[in-house]
């Protein structure tokens, strides 16, 4: 099946956190597809990639970025697919300013922004399939059975202490 996620980072480097998107997206057996593009280093690829996106089949973008945090932003700006922001810990700010790089869009051009780091990777990837369930009563149970185990082990972590 063709991807229908595009999962995005601004650097190789983003790749420990982004990551946790993609473990997501594989447990919940929705196709995807990742790599780096950055809105300042690969700006004509950047565009390319915006501007391509739905007619290439993908439903939902991912973009993760760190410090001067634009990527999320500039994609959104060139697609009217749902973008899901995901700053970055940069190691200068700790992550506060890809943070507000990201979450503070002008009206007009959404960006949903998740939490600094690996939770908002995490939850990235969650929201993307959250979105793709309202079209598709398999991934809607895949999400069901995924919260009923998360339950579970917060119930046995509970009896444990
Ligand atoms: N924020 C952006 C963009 C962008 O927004 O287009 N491109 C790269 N970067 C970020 O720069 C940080 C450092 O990158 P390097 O580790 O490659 O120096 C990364 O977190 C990346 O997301």
């Amino acid at each position: 099946m063709s991807p229908q996620v595009g999962i995005i980072m601004g650097s190789g480097s983003d790749w420990p956190t982004m990551k946790l998107a993609c473990d997501v997206l594989d447990l919940l057996e929705i196709p995807y597809e990742k790599k780096v593009v950055s809105a300042h280093r690969t700006p004509d690829l950047m565009f390319d990639y915006a501007e391509k996106a739905r007619e290439r089949g993908l439903k939902v973008i991912i973009a993760g970025a760190g410090g001067a945090a634009h990527l999320p932003g500039m994609v959104a700006a060139k697609t009217t697919l749902p973008v899901i922001g995901v700053p970055v810990q940069s190691k200068a700010l700790n992550g506060l300013d890809s943070l507000l790089s990201i979450v503070q869009m002008p009206g007009g051009i959404p960006v949903a922004t998740v939490a600094i780091g690996t939770s908002g990777a995490k939850n990235a990837g969650l929201l993307a399939a959250q979105i793709l369930s309202a079209f598709s009563t398999d991934i809607a149970e895949r999400l069901d059975t995924y919260r009923k185990e998360m339950m579970e082990t917060v119930i046995e972590s509970s009896d444990q202490l």
